[in-house]
């Protein structure tokens, strides 16, 4: 076997031009949820989701996806119980996704990719004044992750797809108002969560992972539109939006807990 001397780099990822892994990262994401692997927590309680649609502000593409973003500037759309410890608020929902239907997600279930995965992603405003903060500590984010599966068409995801045509381009925003993003997470109250961190730059580990065990149901029309988004912005060459998902990443010492049996 040839001896290749140890030359371990930090691959730069084309999306990011960033180190693709940190240096001495003990609880990076996106993970492999291994569904055997995971274990019953019976002391896990239900999440409680609150949103209120008026907090709705705007959507943008911010050229690595495109964002919902929320008024956060009070506890009106808000998260507590699952896993969290505190009330987290929601700041904003998004989405990642791949060029064809074979991958997309984030996260794996037993290795299975799912054509797409929404994150709600909220912060911990009981512990910390604000969500740059709130990003750099460990319990200071909770992301709810939501898989994506082809099939019916969606409603509620069709008023967010009628929407894309008006932020084609990079640091396109458009106005978004009464939107309950609800509407896109399974009635189904059964979850995963584990310990991980961001995963675009700064990729620091302060998430609370809660990936939702079922997954919703979109067609193919809202998936293609979906990639009509482009990460470029208007005037530069075009490049599709597509493949927007960052690399598994090693689960290392931890424990995948589940909500259910
Ligand atoms: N995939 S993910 O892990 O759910 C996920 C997240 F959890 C995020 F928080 C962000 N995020 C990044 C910033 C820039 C901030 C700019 C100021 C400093 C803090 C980051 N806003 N939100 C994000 F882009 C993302 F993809
Ligand atoms: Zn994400």
């Amino acid at each position: 076997a040839c001896s290749r001397k140890n030359t371990r780099k930090a691959a730069l990822h084309p999306l990011w031009q960033s180190p693709l892994t940190i240096p001495g990262g003990t609880r990076q994401s996106p993970i492999n949820i291994q569904w055997r692997d995971s274990v019953y927590d019976p002391f896990l309680k239900p999440l409680k989701i609150s949103y209120d649609p008026t907090t709705c502000l705007h959507i943008w593409n911010n050229g690595y996806s495109f964002l919902v973003e929320f008024d956060d500037s009070a506890d009106r759309s808000t998260i507590v119980g699952g896993p969290l410890e505190n009330k987290y608020r929601l700041k904003q929902f998004h989405f990642h996704w791949g060029a064809i239907n074979d991958w997309g997600s984030e996260h794996t279930v037993d290795s299975k990719f799912y054509p797409a995965e929404l994150h709600l992603v909220h912060w911990n405003a009981v512990e910390y004044p604000s969500f740059e903060e709130a990003v750099m500590e460990g319990n200071g984010l909770a992301v709810i992750g939501v898989f994506l599966k082809l099939g019916a068409r969606h409603e509620g995801l069709q008023t967010l797809v009628d929407a894309l045509p008006a932020v084609r381009h990079k640091d396109t925003v458009i106005e978004f108002d009464d939107f309950d993003p609800s509407c896109l997470i399974p009635s189904c109250p059964d979850y995963w969560t584990y310990a991980g961190s961001l995963t675009t730059p700064p990729l620091t580990e302060s998430v609370t992972w809660i990936i939702k065990k079922k997954p919703i149901e979109v067609d193919e029309d809202q998936l293609e539109a979906f990639r009509t988004l482009l990460f470029t912005s208007d005037g530069e060459e075009e490049r599709r939006m597509v493949d927007n998902f960052r690399p598994l990443q090693p689960l290392m010492n931890r424990t995948v807990r589940s909500s259910f049996r």
